[in-house]
């Protein structure tokens, strides 16, 4: 199969994909199962050690299961969350420096919940050793992250790598890592699995480098590129070095760069845990502990299918909305930020916030631009109680060419500062894309505000 021609059976799985799809993000959930601790690379970005209940960001995890505890948990999962469509190993570590049991727990998924698409995250070190395995399961989707394609920018990202008992450093180390990421994207994209690069923005060492990224793994076959931000983790050798997370508006500018060139971008991604459960932005890993697992749940596969088949009908119906209402490019474009805990509603406290979805609307559609994360919350302290204020100027600058901010509640003195830097502050509850809309019906302002900050 040619890399870039996706067959009608490929586009299905997509439409079910909440990581692949910006429509099935809404409506279908996916599960993370941590059983993959150890890394056979270092990022400078990366610390899977710091534990801290307020921190969401990858390779961040409660606890590490065992294939036995994953299947227990999984089967737990898909008897209740009947939009459960993709079940995944991104860590906490990497999935294929634990191959045993990463492919272990996939084998039991797929006997136990043949209905859900299997998905690995990986570096790509070893990827090409394990083409077999994955055909072989069934893994229709594989996430590369692929930093550089260049050794001298890989260099900066990573200061070491680990394989068949030698330790590369320096230039050699990146060298390795990246011919093995381009020969496992090449070789996966040919048998016509679905892969997806993720690349971190990282100011100053592979902001510029990322379109000649791009456009390689793009020639490569990679079906959609993931540009997300660094995020400063605590303990990390970028922290030590005082690097910083790129400006939304810097990350949003590379996005669109990208998009011109003709590759598939996502814009959606919400930078999950390695153990993230529901839908996209709702953890919900918290209501299913594992010792509240059943032996061997009921799975209503019947169930399953009607409820799922009821989504497809759904999402088609919204696409075509969207479709007929196709936003005009020139429309003069209002831009709201939305405080939420997912599900796609306006359901959360300004000041319980840790990201804002970020929209455009010319007061009939709505078209998402992206997660803005809050940087300040856990930036490298490690009780996580910045000062209030600071964090308070921090999300301000952030959203400041956002004309309104919807959440369910925000209390006096951000609503004050946030309407003396110009973002008018509404509590709204309900469906985000009517509550967008509404709101900018129901301003006053709207005379006012017609023209995009942004
Ligand atoms: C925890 S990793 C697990 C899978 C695999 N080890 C990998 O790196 O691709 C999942 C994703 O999180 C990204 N990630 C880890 N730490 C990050 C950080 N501090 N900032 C931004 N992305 C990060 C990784 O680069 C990767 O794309
Ligand atoms: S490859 Fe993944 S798990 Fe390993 S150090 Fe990098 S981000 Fe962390
Ligand atoms: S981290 Fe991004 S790509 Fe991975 S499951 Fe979450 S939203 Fe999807």
């Amino acid at each position: 199969m040619q890399p870039s021609c996706i067959s009608n059976e490929a586009e299905e799985e997509i439409s079910r994909h909440p990581c692949y799809s910006e429509e099935a993000h809404r409506f279908y959930a996916r599960m993370h199962i941590p059983v993959a601790p150890a890394c056979n690379i270092q990022c400078n970005y990366c610390n899977r050690k710091f534990d801290c209940v307020n921190e969401s960001r990858p390779g961040v995890v409660s606890e590490v299961l065992s294939p036995e505890q994953a299947e227990r948990k999984v089967k737990g999962v898909a008897a209740q969350l009947m939009q459960l469509s993709v079940v995944g190993v991104a860590g906490p570590g990497d999935p294929l420096a634990n191959p045993e049991q990463t492919f272990d727990t996939f084998a039991r998924v797929k006997r136990h919940v043949p209905d859900v698409s299997l998905c690995l995250s990986t570096n790509g070190l070893t990827l090409y050793r394990h083409v077999d395995e994955i055909i072989e399961l069934g893994i229709r989707h594989v996430t590369i992250t692929i930093n550089a394609i260049d050794p001298d920018v890989g260099r900066e990202i990573y200061p070491w790598v680990f394989d068949e008992g030698v330790r590369y450093e320096g230039r050699e180390a990146a060298e390795l890592l990246i011919s093995r990421q381009l020969q496992g994207l090449e070789m996966l994209a040919k048998l016509g699995i679905l892969v997806k690069v993720n690349s971190i923005m990282i100011p100053g060492v592979n902001d510029h480098h990322l379109p000649a990224v791009s456009k390689r793994v793009k020639e490569l076959g990679a079906t959609l590129h993931n540009v997300t931000p660094l995020i400063i983790a605590p303990g990390s050798q970028y922290e030590a070095d005082g690097r910083k997370a790129p400006r939304p508006k810097e990350l949003h500018n590379l996005q669109e760069l990208l998009g011109r060139d003709g590759m598939k971008v996502m814009r959606h991604c919400r930078q999950c845990r390695a153990d993230a459960i529901g839908l996209l932005g709702q953890d919900r890993n918290q209501d299913f502990p594992l010792e509240a697992m059943e032996d061997d749940p009921a799975i209503n596969e019947a169930a399953r299918a009607q409820f799922q088949h009821d989504l497809d009908a759904k999402i088609r119906e919204r696409v075509k909305v969207r479709r007929e209402r196709h936003m005009q490019e020139n429309a003069p474009k209002i831009r709201v930020a939305v405080a939420t805990r997912g599900g796609d509603k306006v359901n959360q406290h300004f000041g319980h916030a840790t990201e804002f979805l970020v929209y455009d609307t010319d007061g009939a559609e709505v078209q998402l631009l992206g997660v803005r994360k809050i940087q300040a919350y856990c930036h490298g302290k490690a009780d996580c109680n910045g000062d209030k204020a600071a964090t308070l100027q921090e999300i301000i600058s952030i959203l400041s060419d956002c004309r309104i901010l919807l959440c369910s509640g925000i209390g006096e003195g951000p609503r004050a500062s946030l309407n003396k830097a110009g973002v008018l502050p509404l509590v709204r509850k309900g469906g985000i894309q009517e509550a967008i809309l509404e709101s900018v019906k129901y301003s006053s302002y709207f005379e006012n505000i017609n023209i995009s900050k942004g």
